[in-house]
């Protein structure tokens, strides 16, 4: 079964598409980068996904449902906008979380701050920016979900951290799981990709596993970013 399945999928803002009928597949069992430009839809096309934008038009199937109540048991979404109160604590945002989410792992999540080494005794506003996401990172990882959708979960941490980060990402990854993870950092999580996707303007401008797609490029997929977006 397709853990994601998109046709023809279209999302307007005041008119003006971000989604433009696009469409894409995406099989469990991966990770898969989401890649673009600024303005080509790779956050619309996560809220989507998570079920947290629904006027939008076309067919989208998560785990093979629509996106709702129901899929939202499943997906674990790491929004680009922290949304945790700035007076919470690792403490505070550990219970939160196994209040909301029943396949909430707090043992998990107490591991990842751990081997983040997150300050315990700090709130969210005495946290510097890359020890916030680092934390929503923890949570977001700690469920037991399906399908792991995390936009820019690395975007404000420092070039060693982000190879940490992705490290806790990766341990303790359900193999029988989708991870699909938009970034502008595709340099640093490259790596770890076994397949891409590059968004222009609403669409799917390429599509592929990672090795073909270097093969047939002949370089690696920041140079490929870098020739498709520059042509
Ligand atoms: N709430 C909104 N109201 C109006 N337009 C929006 C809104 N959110 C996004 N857009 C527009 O939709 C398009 C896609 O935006 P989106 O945030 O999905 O792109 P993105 O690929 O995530 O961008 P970036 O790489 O800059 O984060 C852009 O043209 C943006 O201006």
């Amino acid at each position: 079964m397709n853990a994601i399945e998109v046709r023809h999928l279209t999302k307007r803002y005041r008119g003006r598409p971000a989604l433009d009928e696009l469409s894409l597949r995406l099989e469990i069992g991966q990770i898969v980068g989401l890649v673009g430009d600024n303005g080509s839809g790779k956050t619309t096309l996560l809220k989507i996904l998570a079920g947290v934008l629904a006027d939008w038009t076309g067919e989208v199937t998560v785990l093979g449902r629509v996106p709702g109540p129901e899929t939202k048991a499943l997906v674990s979404f790491l929004p680009d906008a922290s949304f945790l109160a700035d007076s919470s604590t690792c403490e505070r945002a550990v219970n939160q979380y196994r209040l909301f989410f029943e396949d909430f792992e707090a043992e998990r999540a107490w591991e990842m701050i751990r081997f983040f080494k997150l300050p315990e005794d700090r709130s969210l506003k005495e946290m510097s920016k890359g020890m916030r996401e680092k934390l929503q990172v923890a949570l977001a990882m700690s469920r037991n979900a399906r399908v792991y959708l995390l936009d820019e979960p690395i975007s404000g941490v420092d070039p060693a951290s982000r190879e940490v980060i992705l490290r806790g990402i990766l341990d303790g990854l359900d193999p029988e799981s989708l991870l699909l993870i938009s970034t502008h950092l595709i340099h640093d999580v490259e790596p770890v990709l076994d397949s891409a996707v590059f968004l222009h303007e609403g669409r799917v401008l390429l599509q592929g596993e990672a090795d073909a797609l270097r093969e047939e490029y002949g370089c690696g997929l920041d140079a490929i970013f870098r020739k498709v977006y520059n042509s």
